[in-house]
């Protein structure tokens, strides 16, 4: 009898305790668990519904992305069998957990379970055939709750730039998140400029109605035109976080034609920045394959109505040369032109740079600005870099850079041709045409219109130094030194043709 009692006891103890301890720590559990859940679930009949990343116009669709974030958050996709596991985009010690394919996630929604599997292009959401009506319409109401909320919270940009047309390729889009640093506040532009861009930029967010009462498409397009390195690319990346909208940077040398420049357009989300760089140059090289009316359909057709509440930014070095149907208010609505330095924003590059507000040299600087020399705030910038260790030896070298600038503009001036200095030591080549002496960046468009300024096209040509590569900034202090490289370099720019680097593609021009 006190057996059967130990028995008993030791049976209870084992069911009731042991055994469910065992399961639920092996994966003898997790298997008896699921095949159990299988098998519940095969005694109902399911509906399936299949959310697909693209639409049959290969635009991405919103509520793949919507139920990939929601996903993410589930408790049951950190459970699941694979997880991929990425550093934070913004936080290097932040892990991410990123569901993995073919695996199946559960999820509860008022009391009913459904089933989500997952694969490289498709959602497939499973649930009870008698329960789709009570719950469906509530359950995608609740995922696009909850990946508005994760989206708004975490604040991120991504970055889209376009492919090449490859037939098996869905969609042309490559997108990363978007770690520039720049916003509209670490630009050294005029701060009643940035007040302005940023009260139009929340202007236009409060705008739908306004908008669609007019019969427009909820859009805005801008032009930042101005020398190289003044920042366009810069602002364009402040702009996009202020207004946390992704940006999608069309590359016009990767477009085969105006319908491919009109299908990416149709790809492209709402709540986004469309970016043309250079656009001048694309029209006057004539280097896309994409005509002019195409362009101009693209910046205002009847296609550019798909995908709302978009902004569109062009940048180009002249806009004098862009052909001004390209320009009429409508395909652009605002001009914001981005000058070179002139004292004021040399001062606030001192201030940022370096630390400084004032020093004995700046009184040299502000002459030297004053007859006529400049220089764009990323050459200035640069030295500054480079020398930040000791302020005295980076005013300096601006000054000396300042000088041999206009020591090159008064050539130029003869000979039509102007070599300058660059930020990173190497030499310039640009076209002739005069600088503008105004340097305190404007908005047209919003308010005046600086129409009377004109810009040197200045497109950034980094001339080949010969053997010893090109000339670093940082080994030179000396105005002797610069104006002796001024001349050798003028020397070989008659004989020698020059490399054009942008963008990283080096071209050869002459
Ligand atoms: N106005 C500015 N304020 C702050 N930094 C600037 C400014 N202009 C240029 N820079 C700095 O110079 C570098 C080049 O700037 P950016 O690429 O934005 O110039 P850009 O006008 O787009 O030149 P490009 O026409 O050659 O593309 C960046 O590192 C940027 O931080
Ligand atoms: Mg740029």
């Amino acid at each position: 009898m006190f057996l059967l009692i130990l028995f008993a006891f030791l049976a209870l103890v084992v069911g009731f305790w042991l055994v469910p301890r065992v399961l639920s720590r092996t994966s003898l559990g997790h298997f008896l668990l699921n095949r159990w859940r299988f098998f519940e679930e095969s005694f109902h009949a399911h509906q399936f519904y299949k959310i697909p990343k693209f639409n049959q116009h290969m635009q991405e669709n919103q509520v793949y992305h919507q139920v990939l974030t929601y996903l993410n958050s589930l408790p049951s996709a950190a459970d699941s069998d694979f997880v991929n596991l990425f550093s934070g985009y913004n936080k290097s010690n932040q892990i991410i957990l990123v569901i993995d394919a073919h695996q199946v996630f559960p999820d509860t929604f008022l009391g009913s379970r459904v089933y989500w599997k997952f694969d490289k292009d498709c959602f497939v959401l499973k649930m009870r055939r008698k329960e789709k009506r009570r719950i469906l319409s509530s359950y995608l109401q609740h995922i696009h709750k909850v990946a508005d909320e994760i989206e708004q919270k975490s604040n991120e940009v991504m970055l889209y730039i376009n492919s090449e047309n490859e037939p098996e390729r869905n969609g042309r889009w490559i997108s990363t998140p978007f770690t520039h640093p720049a916003t509209i506040d670490t630009a050294v532009i005029d701060s009643d400029l940035k007040n302005k861009v940023k009260s139009d930029l929340e202007s236009f967010l409060k705008s739908k109605q306004y908008y669609h009462r007019l019969g427009r498409v909820w859009k805005r397009s801008y032009l930042l035109y101005g020398p190289s390195g003044t920042g366009k690319s810069s602002f364009i990346a402040g702009m996009a976080k202020f207004l946390c909208y992704d940006i999608y940077d069309v590359d016009m040398l990767k477009i085969t034609g105006d319908s491919d420049l009109k299908r990416l357009l149709l790809q492209t989300t709402s709540k986004s920045m469309i970016v043309v760089e250079d656009l001048d140059r694309y029209l006057a090289e004539k280097s896309t394959a994409v005509s002019l009316s195409g362009v101009l359909n693209f910046m205002d057709g009847i296609i550019s109505c798909c995908g709302e509440e978009r902004l569109m930014v062009f940048t180009v070095s002249n806009k004098d040369q862009v052909d001004p149907t390209v320009l009429r208010p409508g395909r652009i609505d605002v001009h914001i032109h981005f000058p070179l330095c002139d004292f004021s924003s040399f001062k606030n590059l001192a201030n940022s740079h370096l630390g400084i507000k004032e020093h004995k040299l700046f009184p040299q600087v502000e002459e030297i600005f004053q007859t006529g020399a400049s220089l764009s705030a990323a050459e200035i910038g640069e030295i500054m870099i480079s020398n930040r260790g000791s302020p005295t030896r980076a005013l300096k070298t601006v000054i000396n850079a300042l000088q041999t600038n206009n020591d090159a503009k008064t050539t130029s001036s003869k000979t039509g041709l102007i070599h300058k200095l660059t930020h990173n030591g190497s030499v310039t080549g640009s076209s002739g045409a005069p600088r503008n002496l105004s340097h305190s960046g404007s908005i047209d468009g919003l308010v005046d219109l600086p129409s009377k300024l004109t810009h040197s096209g200045s497109s950034r040509t980094i001339e080949e130094s010969g053997d010893s590569g090109i000339f670093c900034m940082e080994n030179m202090h000396t105005g002797k030194e610069l104006k002796k490289l001024y001349g050798l370099l003028r020397n070989r720019s008659r004989r020698k043709e020059s490399v054009d680097l942008d963008g990283g593609d080096a071209k050869l021009s002459t």
